[in-house]
């Protein structure tokens, strides 16, 4: 039987009316949500990134500004330039697309930035709370998923999640919120003996390795919810993702695609962030 695709972009689009209508009531209160993406150097990937939520941005009535530091900035000038957003009123969400050039410290960065507009949830503050269930920021991606979840009626308290990849970003967050949703988690990573073991036992599959093509039927079981996070170019150039999706949706019971899978929810839970922090400076 073929999987059921869960399709990220129709879900998408759904959030994002929701969330542009509560953009337009707090411009009622005189607030208008504003998120900073600071991109440093010239990475193609990540100024396709970029210009996506920048377009989001516009789409949802929200202020959007994109802050470009070469290649060379120091980090110094970084940190200097996120203090001045930290203080900026107008600026709700900062976020500094991941990764940076070597001589920069990463956990620094992420470590300057306020917690409450840390719009990536990747503060240690944001983890913490989030770990302990706490409300929180939560990183995009892993956020966009339960959202996928929820929204397709896929229920999770009980089942058993499979994560393959532990990065802070994606894999070590999602194992977390299916966590604390009562299902029970296994972590995989490049360390793990006998993976096909591991994945062919999860009810819910998570891939986020970056290797196209990774996962394939003999990795899953009959059935079984496949989340695809990689986004990766193949031989071909063409973009696809850590699930070889043509033979493991004969196979799977649901399956996301990429492309319009995972990728159009992380976008739109950075907007769902924004518009929370910016609602945040309400209640103060
Ligand atoms: N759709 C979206 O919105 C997003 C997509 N991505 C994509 O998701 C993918 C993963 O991203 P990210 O988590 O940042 O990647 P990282 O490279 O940080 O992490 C990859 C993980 O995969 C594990 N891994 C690597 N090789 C193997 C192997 N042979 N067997 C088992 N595990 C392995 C690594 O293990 P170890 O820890 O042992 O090294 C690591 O934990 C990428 O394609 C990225 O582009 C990322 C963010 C958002
Ligand atoms: N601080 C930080 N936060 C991030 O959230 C972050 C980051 N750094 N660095 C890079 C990764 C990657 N990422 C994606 C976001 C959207 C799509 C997305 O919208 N993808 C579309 C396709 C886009 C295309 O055509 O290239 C899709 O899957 O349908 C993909 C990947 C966010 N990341």
């Amino acid at each position: 039987m073929a999987a059921i695709i869960i399709d990220g972009k129709e879900i998408a689009a759904k959030k994002k009316v929701e969330i542009a209508s509560e953009v337009q009531k707090l411009k009622e209160f005189g607030v208008t949500p504003g998120l900073a993406v600071i991109l440093v150097g010239n990475n193609h990937a990540s100024r396709t990134y970029v210009t996506n939520k920048e377009k989001t941005c516009r789409e949802l009535g929200m202020h959007s500004v994109l802050i470009e530091l070469p290649e060379m900035v120091t980090q110094e000038e970084l940190l200097t330039k996120i203090e001045e957003l930290n203080g900026d009123p107008a600026i709700h969400g900062i976020l500094v697309q991941l990764p940076l050039p070597k001589h920069i410290d990463e956990t620094r960065v992420i470590e300057s930035i306020s917690p409450l507009k840390d719009v990536d949830g990747f503060h240690p503050i944001n983890i913490g709370r989030m770990m302990t269930g706490q409300d929180a920021f939560l990183p995009c991606t892993p956020y966009g998923i339960m959202v996928l979840l929820e929204e397709m009626g896929i229920s999770v308290a009980g089942k058993h999640v499979v994560v393959v990849g532990r990065s802070n970003i994606v894999g070590k967050p999602v194992g977390q919120l299916f966590l604390n949703q009562h299902a029970t988690v296994t972590y995989c990573h490049s360390k793990t003996v006998d993976l096909q073991y591991h994945t062919s036992q999860a009810d819910i599959l998570v891939a986020a390795v970056g290797v196209a093509n990774f996962i394939n039927a003999d990795h899953v079981k009959e059935g079984a919810v496949v989340i695809d996070v990689g986004i990766n170019r193949n031989e071909a150039g063409k973009l696809c993702g850590d699930v070889a999706f043509d033979e493991v949706s004969q196979k799977a019971g649901y399956i996301t695609p990429v492309p319009k899978g995972v990728g159009p929810m992380t976008i739109t839970m950075l907007m769902y962030n924004t518009l929370k922090s910016a609602k945040n400076t309400l209640r103060f």
